[in-house]
């Protein structure tokens, strides 16, 4: 099989999920291999529950998830070894310092210990954290647990790496980092999801632009392609006149 035959990073066929009113309501998605997809969208717009969705930490309603042509409610666990998920508000353990989170992490994962403790190294490097190796992670600010919690996200390299808001609160040095850090996953093949309110971001990084409003896509393609569809400039012009209400 070639890589155009293999299946999408992510196919998502009428996906519904309502707390008493629907937050995801109807939403298909499709982001390629290799792609580097931004999902936008108001406050409420259905974006978290759309990633914990295709995490499986929440059980969809209806509708279907295919995880590199996995299906997420056939084959969980095959599927969710093959991603990885970072939520906005990400769990650390404070006793752990760096290097026990990630051999921790890495050990859920089963990664052979020798090349996680490579990749941990690797991983801190890059993200500016070695000097802080020996220190608890409690005593971390809200920047370093987030580039912390993403080191983990990545221990086990996988395929798909979907992030939710990961560049939120991080100064511009370690924005950098984790840009830079995505946009490496990408260049070896890796595919990246996630959402952000950073239009900067997007605007930057993405290949392409997802906007949902009221838990369905209503616009999708590249910052170029936005534009020509709407009369907007900036990707904010694009954002705000898509997601006006009605
Ligand atoms: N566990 C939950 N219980 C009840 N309602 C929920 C729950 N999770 C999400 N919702 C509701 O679903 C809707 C979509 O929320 P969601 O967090 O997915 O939006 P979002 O696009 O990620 O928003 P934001 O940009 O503000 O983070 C909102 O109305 C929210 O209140």
């Amino acid at each position: 099989m070639t890589t155009n035959d293999a299946p999408p990073a992510l196919r998502i066929a009428g996906l519904h999920k309502s707390y008493g009113r629907p937050a995801v309501d109807g939403l298909d998605l499709l982001v390629r291999r290799g792609e580097l997809y931004a999902l936008l969208g108001p406050n409420g717009a259905g974006k978290t529950t759309t990633l914990r969705m295709v995490s499986g930490l929440v059980a969809p309603d209806i509708g279907r998830i295919e995880v590199l042509g996995i299906d997420l409610a056939q084959a969980p666990v095959e599927a969710k070894h093959r991603l990885a998920y970072l939520p906005d508000d990400p769990m650390l353990y404070g006793k752990l310092k760096p290097f026990e989170y990630l051999e921790f992490v890495a050990g859920l994962w089963g990664v052979d210990a020798r090349a996680a403790e490579g990749r941990a190294r690797a991983l801190l490097d890059w993200l500016d954290l070695s000097q802080h190796a020996h220190e608890l992670t409690e005593g971390f600010s809200r920047g370093m647990k987030q580039k912390l919690a993403l080191a983990g996200a990545l221990i086990h390299d996988p395929e798909l790496l979907i992030l939710d808001e990961p560049l939120t609160g991080l100064d511009a040095a370690a924005a950098r980092q984790v840009k830079d850090l995505l946009l490496s996953h990408v260049a070896k093949g890796g595919t990246v999801i996630l959402t952000t309110h950073i239009l900067e971001v997007a605007e930057r990084l993405a290949e392409r632009i997802g906007i949902i409003r009221q838990g369905r896509l209503i616009a999708e393609g590249t910052l170029a392609e936005l534009r020509e569809r709407t009369s907007g400039a900036s990707l904010e012009d694009v954002f705000l006149q898509l997601t006006a209400q009605p």
